[in-house]
């Protein structure tokens, strides 16, 4: 099983990952999950690349760059946007899923929504390896299951 979802048409599956520096408590948790599914899949960690921007509203021109030019299969965007005291959450949050959708439907490969959207920090906590799961492993398994659809 490893096997097959780690390569296709014979060769090895290139991962890319663009994660937020923001709130990287979560961030961290969440790309470390990615990776380790990722791994459990059969994807060696050579063939995942891993880019760094400074939060989630970085995310979308990323993921359009790598796409572009990174030779990868699939790309997992990774953030924690956690609301404050302004609206500034709202902006943030709907800018990020829009234009990380924007990138995989007109981009050449699928991009998965890996960023969590939490009124509270526990509520990240929990979806980064706690009781409520890992949003990074989440995509893993996603972005495996749309590079092998039907082309
Ligand atoms: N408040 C959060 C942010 N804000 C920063 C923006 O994402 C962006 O980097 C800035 O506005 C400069 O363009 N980012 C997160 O990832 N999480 C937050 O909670
Ligand atoms: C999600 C955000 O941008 C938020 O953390 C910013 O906090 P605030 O609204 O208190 O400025």
């Amino acid at each position: 099983m490893a096997d097959y979802l780690g390569n296709t048409d014979g060769r090895n599956l290139h991962i890319g990952i663009v994660v937020a520096q923001f709130n990287d408590l979560i961030t961290q948790k969440l790309l470390a999950g990615a990776q380790a599914a990722l791994q459990r899949s059969g994807v060696s960690a050579a063939d995942i690349t891993t880019w760094w921007v400074p939060g989630a509203f970085e995310l979308p021109r990323a993921a359009k760059q790598m796409g572009a030019s990174a030779n990868v299969d699939g790309i997992i965007a990774l953030g924690a946007v956690i609301r404050g005291e302004t609206s500034h959450y709202d902006y943030v949050c709907s800018e990020t899923a829009r234009g990380l959708a924007q990138v995989s439907l007109e981009g050449p490969v699928p991009v998965m929504f890996g960023v969590l959207t939490t009124d509270t920090l526990e509520q990240a906590i929990n979806r980064a390896g706690g009781k409520g799961g890992n949003k990074g492993a989440d995509c893993a398994a996603a972005v495996l299951e749309m590079i092998h659809l039907p082309h």
